[in-house]
């Protein structure tokens, strides 16, 4: 079975939109776990602009199911600009205070408008191992968040990750354009190479009601996806039972 986790990031951005703590992400969280997710996820960004430290702790300190944190294990420390909210202590902080059951390393700059790619571990997997292996330590599953790249995947699995996320934006901007079979066939290539080195296989970014199935039915071995741009604006439209439900049915 696919695990289908919710990202809550636009929960807390309309709650950032107000000096307010309505909409509730931990109460968006049980109520999402409630309908049948699996897991929740949050990206908390140095800038804070949607999920905060204090989101992290309060949702670490009540879930009852997977909880996954996705950031740049490099991203620094930074000061609230919140009266009431704490400041943001880096994001290694984070997860050594609140210890998930997994943590979703990302190659994020702390400018970006949202996640775009994956690691390029010629670079970086020097500097990335000891962190994977201090969060392991901690207990944390470590995921990657990766392109669809044969040669990257065997250096994810060279530094020592659990498991890599597959970044579904190029399947995403392809899908029902001629272009969509060639794409998905980069990443049904990549979750071959992943099963063959025995990393578990996550996958995320502009999934949705619309292009799940066929993703979820063409890779092999996926363990998880997560989710949360499109569900946000689904659930509105559908109500958030009936949202996670329509999602989880793309997952049988
Ligand atoms: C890593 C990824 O693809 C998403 O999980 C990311 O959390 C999206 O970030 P924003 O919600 O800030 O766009
Ligand atoms: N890792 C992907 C994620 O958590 C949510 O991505 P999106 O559905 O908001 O694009």
């Amino acid at each position: 079975m696919t695990a289908l986790s919710i990202n809550l990031n636009k929960i807390a951005l309309i709650r950032n939109s107000r000096d307010t703590e309505y909409p509730s992400v931990a109460v968006h969280a049980a109520r999402c776990i409630a309908a049948g997710a699996n897991g929740i996820t949050v990206h908390p960004r140095p800038d804070q602009r949607h999920i905060r430290a204090d989101d992290c702790y309060e949702l670490a300190s009540m879930l009852n199911v997977e909880f996954n944190i996705e950031g740049n294990p490099f991203a620094p420390a930074t000061k609230s600009d919140r009266i009431g909210v704490s400041d943001y202590p880096g994001f290694m902080e984070i997860v050594r205070l609140t210890k998930p059951a997994q943590c979703t390393l990302v190659p994020d700059t702390d400018s970006q408008l949202t996640s775009d790619h994956g690691f390029d571990l010629r670079k970086d997997g020097d500097r990335i191992a000891p962190i994977i292996a201090e969060l392991q330590g901690l207990g944390v599953r470590v995921s990657l968040f990766m392109d669809p790249d044969p040669l990257q995947i065997r250096l994810a699995k060279s530094v020592g990750a659990d498991r890599i996320e597959l970044y579904t934006g190029p399947y995403a901007e392809k899908f029902g354009t001629p272009g969509q079979d060639t794409a998905l066939s980069q990443f049904i290539s990549a979750s071959e190479t992943a099963a063959e080195l025995g990393l578990g296989l996550n996958a995320g970014h502009d999934l949705n009601l619309h292009n799940l199935f066929l993703f979820k039915n063409s890779v092999r071995n996926l363990l998880e996806v997560s989710i949360g741009h499109a569900f946000t604006v689904d659930a509105i439209e559908m109500g958030l039972d009936k949202c996670i439900k329509a999602y989880l049915s793309c997952l049988r």
